[in-house]
């Protein structure tokens, strides 16, 4: 399945930009004065394969999983929280309902590897184990757990897309896991983990320094190759992390665009791009997240984030946030009368 995803991944269209280049400059505006929902319109006909792209309605999956690391003491919650937040999402009271509801998303709860049971019809069971292993001890899972979890996230976009959902927003729930994605992100990027690391819930200096600890022991520990994305996911996880990778894959095979919430998603896009790099077309990059991270995957992904709201929450809330956005951009290059229907006189960019 997964070697199917990638064999149907095709780059975005390129072609388009002409036509829908042509329709942006004559609308009734200076030509470029709406900046970058210009280009971002642009980027959705690439992705969509539309002259006229449109992006509702949106789909949002919350992937929810635990880290067998949270046992080192790196975050300010303790593990039953991820439990405890799915069953949250599923009673519909957290930040990202909130939000979905407000964009008008289908939203789905996928248990990808929560270490207790989590009860209920609204949630979808695609457990493939327990939480990871303590990566500082040994690997957090095996090759073929890290390829099921990628599969989980591809069986979820298909899901979303069988649904009627135009767009994808991907979010995620997991105690530790701006420790699995700050150690991920060393090993992908060489980078010092102090540059990385960051308070994540919210821990004071001194856990800060243990965290930091954790994984730089970690990163000597498991001598992953950067080369080697399946393994490195096998080696310092994250079930949600491999989960969003295989989301993105699945949307972009169907030709979705994909809305990239915060720091947690943005590595596991980074890791999904040394998948298959074609899927960088596909993606626009909601938020830059308070989490220091994040700046560094988006300068790897060579990404400009559309808001800076210093959010740092996860669960696809920074994407449902910058959807409008999206949905703006689409609006504006279908319902804008043009010079000509308005009888307004055109003009040009004076240089
Ligand atoms: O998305 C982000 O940028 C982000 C930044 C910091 C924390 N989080 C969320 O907080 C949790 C991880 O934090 P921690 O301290 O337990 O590693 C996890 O459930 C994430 O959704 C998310
Ligand atoms: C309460 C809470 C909600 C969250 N949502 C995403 N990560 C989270 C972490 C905590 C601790």
């Amino acid at each position: 399945m997964l070697a199917d995803t990638l064999a149907s991944l095709t780059p975005v269209d390129a072609n388009l930009a002409i036509v829908v280049q042509a329709r942006l400059d004559s609308l009734t505006k200076p030509p470029g004065s709406l900046g970058r929902l210009e280009s971002l319109v642009l980027e959705l006909a690439g992705m969509s394969g539309e002259a006229l792209p449109t992006v509702t309605p949106p789909g949002v999956i919350v992937f929810a999983a635990d880290h067998g690391v949270a046992e080192e003491g790196v975050s300010a919650f303790p593990q039953e929280v991820t439990a405890q937040m799915v069953a949250n999402f599923v009673a519909g009271g957290a930040a990202i309902n909130v939000f979905a509801r407000q964009i008008g998303a289908r939203l789905e709860v996928v248990d990808v590897g929560v270490k207790g049971d989590v009860e209920g019809a609204g949630v979808v069971h695609d457990k493939v184990r327990r939480g990871t292993a303590n990566f500082a001890r040994e690997d957090a899972m095996s090759l073929v757990e890290a390829e099921r979890a990628l599969e989980v996230g591809i069986r979820a976009a298909e899901r979303s897309h069988a649904a009627g959902c135009r767009c994808l927003i991907v979010g995620e729930m997991g105690i530790a896991n701006t420790t699995a994605s700050s150690t991920l992100l060393a090993a992908l990027s060489g980078r010092p983990v102090s540059r990385l690391v960051g308070q994540g819930t919210g821990i004071a200096p001194v856990r800060l320094a243990h965290k930091t600890e954790v994984i730089v022991g970690a990163l000597a520990a498991r001598c992953a190759n950067p080369s080697q994305p399946l393994e490195l996911l096998a080696k310092l996880g994250g079930l949600e992390i491999a989960a969003m990778a295989g989301a993105y894959l699945g949307a972009a095979a169907r030709r979705m665009p994909i809305l990239v919430d915060g720091f947690i998603a943005t590595v596991a896009a980074l890791l999904a791009c040394r998948l298959a790099p074609a899927l960088r077309g596909y993606l626009v990059f909601a938020h830059r997240s308070r989490e220091p991270g994040h700046d560094v995957a988006l300068e790897l992904l060579e990404a400009r984030p559309l808001l800076d709201l210093e959010l740092r929450l996860g669960e696809g809330t920074g994407a449902a946030l910058a959807f409008p956005l999206l949905e703006a951009a689409c609006r504006m290059l279908a319902d804008m009368a043009t010079f000509d229907s308005a009888g307004v006189a055109g003009g040009g960019t004076e240089t």
